[in-house]
């Protein structure tokens, strides 16, 4: 029999790939493509969901053309995607009707700030394990319900789909056959009870969103549905593993065990803890989130989200014109001469976590006459490691426990500059994933797990490869002259709101 692989979808924020894994985990295949952004207002980001669609199609093709691997040989797929990006769509002709509201998008801070108003923060956080905020799928289907001329009539009649990227992918590869999504998927959306594991009536209600256009939930590993063949070379392949990107990556970094942590450096950042088979809620403004359920189990995770991350470093590159390309920030900031006084906040959308402050914009401290080019970058690059720390300390007084390591991958990740200094300012060894495309690897072992490409858990861990380990080398009042310096960078900006 000819070799069989796994194809990964990774459908991220700026671009989507497809990667092909063999049996040892290897990357036999890569393909990636960026597509459009539309910042239609200030605070606002959509993408057209059909060029998503595309460049997905496009970079499955590229792949089997680069690697030559037939389509046939495809055993399964997996499907990994940006959380809590919106899509609704006609169940009759699969036309989107609006832009996908994307995660980033500020445009529904308004629903939010009613919800809480009303009083429904706590019932809320209690039964979705979220903080009310406009991040969540649910005041985005609002939104689009609120702003179509005629489409809340046409939900209450069935006519209309709500999706997030998965859903959206799995709907189009399978020709409308499967409307579902995940338990990761559906912990995003503000909508789903993690308890009882059930799109929520109250909520529903509240936000008078009907339920009929909600996707199944099913888990993250079993066969959701086959690809037309139209749509895959005449092959009808089993699409069997899907996940949010960042519980994906947990999944790719095999951190199964209660304890184990993760860092996704791209787009944004996102720090993520396996906590068990119990849901923790948090007590410091962290998320409670389904990690996977795989065979019946289910297993939570406590999240901080940082919006702005390896963003920072495109914004450096595009809107500053300080680098032309994101590795070359590396060389810069090793270049720098100061002592680390200068420090940039990127709340470009406002802070996440911990912080949940919407109005907060991004701001710089510190500069002198003498302040460089170099200096910036540097700056730039360890508000990337100061809001990990940020995260992680508040991880720890949550979990109650310590961090022995933390794991990282994700575009950014590739820093050895940034890794050290994530190090030395957490005062922890930071091990990072041989391949950094881990989030891709998850989504291939939750597909490969059902249909027995592979057999369990501990296979998976012989499968993944660690690579460089940075250990912390900076002395203790150092760090924390520094981190005190990134605090108070941080209150200041928040005070700094000059529309009210
Ligand atoms: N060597 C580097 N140093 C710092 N940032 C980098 C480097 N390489 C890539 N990045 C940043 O990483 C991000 C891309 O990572 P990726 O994991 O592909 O993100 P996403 O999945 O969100 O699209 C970009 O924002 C880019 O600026
Ligand atoms: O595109 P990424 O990799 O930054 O991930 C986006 C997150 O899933 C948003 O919650």
């Amino acid at each position: 029999m000819t070799e069989q692989y796994i194809l990964a979808i990774d459908e991220g924020t700026t671009s989507t790939r497809a990667i092909i894994f063999d049996h040892a985990g290897h990357k036999v295949a890569d393909s990636q493509r960026e597509f459009p952004q539309y910042f239609p207002k200030p605070g606002w980001v959509e993408h057209n969901a059909n060029e998503i669609w595309n460049a997905v199609l496009s970079t499955i093709a590229n792949a089997f053309i680069d690697s030559g691997i037939k389509p046939k040989q495809i055993a399964g797929i997996g499907i990994t995607n940006q959380r809590e990006t919106t899509i609704i769509w006609d169940k009759q002709t699969g036309l989107p009707i609006y832009n996908a509201i994307v995660w980033q998008s500020r445009q529904t801070v308004d629903i939010a700030e009613a919800l809480e108003a009303q009083g429904y923060g706590d019932m809320i956080h209690q039964k979705t394990g979220l903080l009310i905020d406009a991040y969540f799928s649910a005041t985005k289907i609002r939104w689009i319900l609120d702003h179509v001329p005629g489409a809340q009539e046409r939900a209450e009649r069935g006519e209309l789909l709500f999706g997030t990227i998965d859903s959206w992918l799995v709907w189009k590869l399978t020709g409308g056959e499967a409307h579902v999504t995940d338990y990761s998927n559906a912990s995003r959306t503000m909508l789903f009870n993690i308890h009882d594991l059930k799109w929520d009536p109250e909520i529903l209600n509240i936000l008078n969103i009907p339920e009929k256009m909600l996707p199944e939930v099913r888990s993250n590993s079993e066969i959701y549905g086959l690809t037309q063949d139209y749509h895959f070379y005449g092959s009808r392949v089993p699409i069997a593993g899907m996940a949010g990107d960042q519980q994906a990556a947990l999944i790719g970094q095999t951190a199964f065990e209660p304890g184990m942590v993760k860092n996704t450096y791209g787009t944004g950042a996102f720090i993520v803890m396996n906590t068990g088979e119990k849901p923790q809620i948090s007590d410091h403004k962290l998320l409670t989130t389904i990690g996977y359920g795989i065979n019946g189990k289910v297993n939570y995770a406590l999240e901080g989200s940082i919006f702005v991350a390896g963003s920072a470093i495109q914004w450096l590159r595009d809107g500053m014109q300080l680098v032309e390309t994101a590795p070359e920030s590396e060389k810069l900031a090793l270049s720098s001469k100061n002592n680390n006084e200068v420090y940039v906040v990127p709340a470009f959308t406002g802070l996440g976590a911990p912080y949940w402050d919407s109005a907060a914009r991004g701001s710089v401290f510190g500069i002198t006459r003498g302040t460089t080019r170099a200096d910036f970058i540097k700056a730039t690059l360890q508000s990337l490691a100061y809001q990990s720390r940020d995260v992680v300390d508040t991880m720890k007084l949550d979990a109650g426990i310590e961090i022995p390591t933390l794991k990282v991958d994700g575009g950014a990740a590739r820093n050895d500059y940034l890794m050290q200094f994530q190090a030395d300012i957490l005062n922890t060894p930071i091990q990072r994933a041989a391949d950094l495309e881990t989030t891709a690897l998850g989504a291939a072992f939750l597909a490969g797990l059902a249909i027995h490409y592979w057999e369990n858990l501990d296979e998976l861990k012989e499968v993944y490869t660690t690579g460089k380990l940075f250990q912390p080398q900076m002395a203790a009042d150092e760090r924390q002259k520094l981190y005190r310096g990134w605090q108070m960078a941080v209150k200041a900006t928040q005070v700094f709101k000059p529309e009210g």
